[in-house]
């Protein structure tokens, strides 16, 4: 066992808090696109991009987000089951990429992984018993009464009985499965359970028994959990604090219940439906300006969000209701990503639409109150009827510059509430937070 490193190593910023268990800081994964038989490289998947948190001893952290936004990939950068291609992850002081050998075997020990579904976590020719001795073999425990000894601890624990060592997993249904995963992640006396969905492949009781049991063995044991979910009510109940994801980058992060009570980012809102407000009939119905996810391997410029941002800011001499200005928005950014409604889609050169179908299809008013943004409506809607989406699209670009296509936000590195958006930057001249609510 080498020391642990005590501060920072040489060279290096000193570390954000010493009393991190893991500490991610600027985590990049990116997997190559590549063509040929020679494997050329083509572009880059930017599956996790600048991601920064860290996990105190004891905590639960969750990352949320949509299908795709790099929540596994994060975890398995930590994991080092993928290779993060930038970045630094620290878990209890060690540079986690750099470990080898016998810190490396300790890692392994200390950092566990439950996955979604337990009918892929286990072998079917072994027992109960021997898969979740399994660890505790690798990990050179030879005396095989004190390997049964824990098994049937624990699996009473997890709420099974130390009988069921005997049987095989194909025995059991999914709830008990997850039970048997949990008590396998619990034999080495990990320091971290990565749980990605954990509950994912459970149906309603069941789920919640799991995450019960989950919450009563992580405080018994002082166990910190990273919660991988895209279901914000397992993030609700179970974590302390929460990471909202986005395209590779964390968007907003901070105590659960203060994100989820008053999401700050709005694709936070949009991740959870509804700007919440005290009085319930008042409360906002939040939608994307447009459906369609970005590609990772080509993500959008500035805010990775803003193609779909129902808050986008406006070039500062727009003077649009919020409704008007978000309608244009919808407009630009479905005619940039080509995604026409069918009575706008132009097959050929040849063929054209009436203007006034461009507007219908688009919930464009026939007059817009501010003459240079009316101006270019009018020219875009020219162009898209004459089938020229390239220069609709350049009109519409040119008109309507945002800071949030232009830069990338900041966080400000708040440890405790931090939101990746311009809105809440105070150099950005745009409308106040309370615009947002
Ligand atoms: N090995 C890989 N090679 C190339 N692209 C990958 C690889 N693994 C993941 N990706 C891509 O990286 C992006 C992030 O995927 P990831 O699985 O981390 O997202 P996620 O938020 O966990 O989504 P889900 O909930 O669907 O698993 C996706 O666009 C995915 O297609």
């Amino acid at each position: 066992m080498t020391e642990r490193t005590a501060g920072h190593e040489e060279g290096e910023t000193p570390r954000e808090d010493e009393s991190a268990l893991l500490e991610v800081e600027n985590l990049e994964t990116h997997f190559p696109i590549t063509e040929g038989w020679l494997r050329r490289e083509t572009g880059r998947v930017r599956a996790v991009d600048g991601v920064s948190f860290e996990l105190r001893p004891g905590e639960a952290f969750g990352l949320v987000g949509e299908s795709g936004s790099g929540k596994t990939t994060t975890a398995h950068s930590i994991l080092r089951l993928e290779a993060a291609t930038g970045g630094k992850i620290r878990f209890d002081g060690e540079r986690v990429t750099e470990l080898t050998g016998a810190d490396l075997r300790r890692f392994r020990r200390r950092v566990q992984l439950v996955v979604q579904d337990p009918n892929d976590a286990f072998n079917p020719r072994m027992t109960v018993g021997e898969a979740v001795a399994e660890p505790l073999a690798l990990h050179g425990m030879d005396d095989g009464d004190r390997r049964r000894a824990i098994v049937a601890d624990l699996l009473e624990r997890v709420g099974l009985e130390a009988a069921d060592a005997d049987r095989f997993p194909h025995e059991f249904s999914g709830g008990q499965k997850q039970r048997i995963s949990i008590a396998r992640a619990l034999v080495c006396n990990p320091d971290l359970i990565v749980a990605d969905e954990p509950t994912s492949a459970l149906d309603g009781r069941i789920k919640s028994d799991i995450l019960a049991l989950l919450d009563e063995l992580r405080r018994e044991f002082d166990i910190a959990v990273l919660c991988i979910s895209h279901d914000i009510d397992v993030i609700r109940r179970f974590c302390d604090r929460v990471g909202v994801m986005y395209l590779g980058k964390l968007v907003e992060k901070g105590v659960t219940s203060e994100v989820l009570e008053s999401p700050a980012h709005p694709y936070t809102r949009v991740l959870l439906g509804s700007v919440p407000s005290l009085d319930p009939s008042d409360r906002e119905f939040v939608r994307p300006l447009t459906e369609t996810v970005p590609d990772p391997a080509d993500p959008p410029s500035g805010c990775r969000f803003h193609t779909r941002c129902p808050e986008l800011i406006p070039p500062s001499d727009v003077a649009l209701s919020r409704e008007c200005w978000r309608t244009i928005a919808r407009f630009r950014f479905a005619v940039e990503d080509g995604q026409l409604p069918e009575s706008v889609a132009v097959e050929t050169d040849e063929s054209s639409v009436d203007e006034s179908t461009v507007r219908v299809a688009f919930d464009l008013p026939s007059t817009i109150p501010d003459e240079t943004v009316d101006r270019a409506v009018d020219d875009a809607i020219r162009s898209l009827s004459d089938g020229d989406l390239e220069a609709a699209r350049a009109r519409l670009a040119e008109a309507f510059p945002t800071v949030c296509e232009r830069a990338e936000p900041n966080t400000g590195d708040e440890r405790e509430r931090s939101v990746r958006c311009h809105r809440y930057d105070s150099s950005v001249e745009a409308a106040p937070r309370s615009w947002m609510r």
